[in-house]
C-alpha cells in the first residue's frame, strides 16, 4: 500500500458541507505507513467538534477498507473562538462584557449609589477592569460621585465613549442631561434606555461592569435582565425593620429573574465616631442575617456610617481610594473580594444564563398586539408600556 492508493481512497471523504473531498483541499499531510498500520494528519479549518468526529469515522473507513487495521489519524484544527461572555444561552447584547453586576435597593436613600461607586474603584484597584454603569435614571448621582459631573462624554459616530476616573470607565444618563433637569421616564423609554446604555456605549472588554439600578423593582430591572445575562445581584439595605422588608422584595425579584444572588450589604451599619474611631449602634447592626438567611445567600458586607463616606460622595473623592486606610475603605476592599470570589464561582458552575427570563412571543411578534387578550386589553397610548417586557412601543 502506498501513499497515492491512501489519497485516492481518501478522495472519497467530503468534507462536510462542501462538495470537494479533503484531498483535493489539501488537508491530508504526514501520511506514514508501516505494514498495516497507518498515521496521517487531516489539517482543517473548522473547529466544530462535529466534523472532526465525521471526518475521523470516514477517514477511518475508508482505510480499513484499503486493509489498514492499526489507523492513527490526529486531527488539527483552529481553537474555538474564546467565549468573551459567560452566558451560555439567552440573549446578551453586550458579549464583550464578561460580568455584569446589578445593584439594587428596595428603597432610595439607602446608600445604593455610595455602595456601587465604592465597590467599583476597590474592583479597579485590585486589577480588574471595571465600568460603572448609573442606570438610575430617576437620581443620576455617579458623576458627582465619581467627580466626573463636569464632563461631557466624546461622540464617535452614533455612540458615547465612557467617561473614566479612578481607573473606572463610567456612564450616566446624568452626563448626556443638562444639570438639573429632570425627564419624565415611561416604561418603554426605561427600558430603550438600559438597551442603549449597553449596545451605544464604547465600553471596553470589561471584565465587571457594575450597574447602579433605579431602586425597586420595575422595568429597568426586567430590561436589564432581559439584555444581558447578570452574574450577580447585590441588594443594599440599612438594618431597620422597615429597610428591610423591601430589600427582601428585591431578593425576591432576583430568584424570579434567575439572577445568582451575591448577597445583602448592610449599610449604614452603626457608625464610626470621626473623633474617636468607637462604633455605635444607630440603625441597629447585624439585622440583615436572617433576612439573607431566608434567600440562602449571605451578607457580603457591614458598612457603617461615616461621616468621610458622604464627603467623599459629595466631592467626588471616594473613601475607597482616597481614604484607602479607613475602616470603610477596607469593608468596601472586602466586599469587592467577596464579590469577585461569588463571580469566580458562577462561571465556574457554567455561567449565568437569562434565557428563562425571555419574552416569550416569538421574534418580531408583539405580545401586545397578539393572542385572545390582545382583544380585551385596555386602550394604550403612543409609547406606553403593556408591561410584558415585549419592549414594543
Ligand atoms: N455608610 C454611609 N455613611 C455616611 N453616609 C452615607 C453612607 N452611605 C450613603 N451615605 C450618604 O447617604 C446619601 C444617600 O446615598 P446614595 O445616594 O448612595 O443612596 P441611593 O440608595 O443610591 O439613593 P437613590 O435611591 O436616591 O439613588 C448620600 O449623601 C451618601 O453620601
Amino acid at each position: 500500500m502506498t501513499q497515492e492508493n491512501v489519497l485516492e481512497a481518501l478522495k472519497n471523504v467530503t468534507y462536510p458541507g462542501f462538495t470537494k473531498d479533503i484531498v483535493t483541499f489539501g488537508f491530508v499531510k504526514d501520511i506514514v505507513i508501516n505494514g498495516d498500520t497507518i498515521g496521517l494528519t487531516i489539517d482543517i479549518t473548522s473547529s466544530a467538534d462535529e466534523v472532526k468526529a465525521q471526518l475521523r469515522l470516514e477517514a477511518t473507513n475508508e482505510l480499513n477498507k484499503l486493509g489498514f487495521k492499526d489507523v492513527n489519524i490526529n486531527i488539527t484544527a483552529p481553537e474555538a473562538p474564546k467565549q468573551m461572555s459567560n452566558s451560555v444561552s439567552g440573549k446578551n447584547i453586550a458579549p464583550h462584557i464578561k460580568n455584569f453586576v446589578m445593584v439594587s435597593s428596595g428603597k432610595g436613600g439607602v446608600g445604593k449609589s455610595t455602595t456601587s461607586v465604592n465597590i467599583a474603584v476597590a474592583m479597579a484597584m485590585q486589577g480588574k477592569k471595571v465600568g460603572l454603569l448609573d442606570a438610575d435614571i430617576y437620581g443620576p448621582n455617579i458623576p458627582r460621585m465619581m467627580g466626573v459631573e463636569d464632563q461631557k462624554p466624546e461622540i464617535q459616530g452614533n455612540k458615547a465613549v465612557p467617561l473614566k476616573a479612578y481607573g473606572v470607565e463610567i456612564m450616566s444618563m446624568g452626563s448626556l442631561m443638562e444639570p438639573g433637569t429632570s425627564l419624565i421616564w415611561r416604561g418603554s423609554m426605561i427600558m430603550k434606555a438600559i438597551e442603549q446604555f449597553l449596545r451605544d456605549i464604547l465600553w471596553s472588554e470589561l471584565d465587571v461592569l457594575v450597574i447602579d439600578m433605579p431602586p425597586g423593582t420595575g422595568d429597568a430591572q426586567l430590561s436589564l435582565a432581559q439584555a444581558v445575562p447578570i452574574t450577580a445581584g447585590i441588594t443594599v439595605t440599612t438594618p431597620q425593620e422597615v429597610s428591610l422588608d423591601d430589600s427582601r422584595r428585591s431578593l425576591d425579584m432576583f430568584q424570579k429573574l434567575h439572577i445568582p444572588t451575591a448577597g445583602i450589604i448592610e449599610n449604614m451599619s452603626g457608625f464610626i465616631c470621626p473623633s474617636c474611631d468607637t462604633e455605635s449602634d444607630i440603625f441597629g447592626m447585624g439585622t440583615t442575617e436572617p433576612v439573607a438567611k431566608e434567600y440562602d445567600t449571605n451578607v457580603i458586607a457591614r458598612i457603617p456610617i461615616e461621616p468621610a463616606i458622604r464627603v467623599g460622595g459629595d466631592t467626588g473623592m471616594p473613601v475607597t481610594y482616597h481614604k484607602p486606610d479607613s475602616e470603610t475603605a477596607k469593608r468596601y476592599q472586602e466586599a469587592a473580594s467577596n464579590l469577585l470570589a461569588f463571580i469566580d464561582k458562577v462561571n465556574a458552575e457554567g455561567g449565568a444564563d437569562n434565557s428563562a427570563v425571555q419574552p416569550t412571543t416569538p421574534p418580531g411578534v408583539s405580545a401586545c398586539s397578539t393572542g385572545a387578550g390582545a382583544a380585551s386589553a385596555p386602550a394604550k397610548t403612543e409609547g406606553e408600556s403593556c408591561g410584558t417586557g415585549c419592549g414594543c412601543h
